[in-house]
């Protein structure tokens, strides 16, 4: 393919609820979408990065800027290309795996659809539905946050993530489990501890929790590896698994014994596939993360979480979670399952009259 040029579409989706974690609170989504268009098809990506630079260094204008100035120019430079040369053509600039991701995953489903495949299949996914976990905020009250687990039970949802912080962790792990008795548990530190904090998350211990994602510093793998060492809930790794490389660093070191796998964070599909395989080949389990998608990187993920190395429900939500509103055909809970896509490429797109009308600003580049 012939890469012509990208739109940038920025849009603002708002929450159905505000969303509150170790880093802030969030009431709308900014998403930078991508619209790649090429010689043979038109292809969709989503950029996860924030607006601000809270979950990781990347933010939204940050990519459109390094999207507009390197990364889009040196594709529409190639005579031909597909996805699986968009890292390496992009590799001599450091870092920004969201802004490279979604560049990927827009060229990828051009590629895709142009060959009339869909991108599970591409993956190598093995299952027709997922089991969907779902990701629970920090809240004002343990009755607001009973409520909203009820509610998110009764959707059907098969597993809860409860967001954590200091002040915030053991009380409301404890109300859950004996409001909700052995419903499948785990918790999201987002980076808020520190080892010093260990004796603290070892009291988590007696709720039997799936895992502790995150409890320390991205950059912190020797902590989780002390930290591993004296909690008996199994430590999962987010913000810390850059790559494929990186997964197995964590793991070797002993800093994780669960990783999720978000393609944005590690540059993209093909990447988050890498990552899968090495969780694979050391016996961890693996699960997709989520990063408020919307219908688009819903679709991809959810592709993503098919894949047998994917052993945890991942926080692959129904469209609703979030928005009331999808842009693309929402995704709709079914016994706590969402169907993977099997149309070609992402097996789904924007709707235009829906897209339109969370659309602030588009760019044209090439
Ligand atoms: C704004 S929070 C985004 C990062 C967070 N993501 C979630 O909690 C799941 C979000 C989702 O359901 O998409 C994580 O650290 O895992
Ligand atoms: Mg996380």
């Amino acid at each position: 393919m012939k890469l012509t040029g990208v739109e940038l579409r920025w849009i603002r989706m708002p929450l159905v609820a505000p969303f509150r974690t170790s880093f802030g609170t969030q009431e709308a989504r900014e998403v930078l979408l991508l619209r790649a268009v090429t010689d043979e098809e038109e292809g969709w990506g989503e950029c996860v990065a924030m607006s601000d630079p809270v979950y990781s260094p990347e933010y939204l204008e940050g990519c459109a800027d390094v999207l507009r100035r390197f990364f889009v120019p040196t594709l529409t430079a190639l005579d031909r290309l597909d996805a699986t040369t968009v890292a390496p053509a992009l590799r001599r600039f450091h870092g920004h795996p969201m802004a490279k991701g979604a560049l990927e995953m827009a060229v990828l489903d051009a590629e895709l659809r142009a060959r009339g495949v869909p991108l599970a299949r591409e993956l190598g996914a093995e299952h027709e539905d997922v089991p969907c976990g779902v990701s629970v905020g920090i809240m004002d009250s343990i009755d607001a946050l009973l409520d909203a687990v009820d509610g998110y039970l009764a959707a059907g949802y098969v597993r809860i993530k409860l967001k954590i912080e200091p002040g915030w962790d053991v009380e409301p792990v404890r109300a859950v489990r004996e409001r909700f008795g052995d419903v499948l548990l785990q918790v999201d530190a987002n980076t808020a501890y520190t080892l010093g904090d260990a004796r603290h998350l070892a009291r988590l211990d007696p709720f039997d929790l799936l895992l502790i994602e995150q409890p320390l510093p991205e950059d912190d793998l020797l902590g989780h590896v002390e930290l591993a060492k004296v909690l008996a809930t199994p430590v999962c790794l987010d913000e810390s698994i850059t790559s494929a490389r990186s997964a197995a660093a964590a793991i070797t070191l002993g800093a994780c014994q669960i990783v999720n796998i978000k393609p944005g964070r590690v540059g993209g599909y093909l990447e988050a596939r890498r990552v899968h395989d090495v969780c694979a080949a050391h016996g961890v389990p693996a699960w997709c993360g989520g990063m408020l998608e919307t219908g688009l990187g819903r679709a991809a993920n959810v592709a993503l979480a098919a894949l047998p190395g994917c052993t945890l429900p991942g926080d692959t939500s129904a469209s609703d979670r979030y928005y009331s509103t999808d842009i693309t055909e929402p995704f709709v809970l079914q016994d706590g399952r969402l169907p993977v896509p099997t149309g070609p490429g992402l097996g789904v797109r924007p709707i235009h009259h829906l897209l339109a009308e969370v659309t602030t600003s588009t760019e044209w580049l090439s």
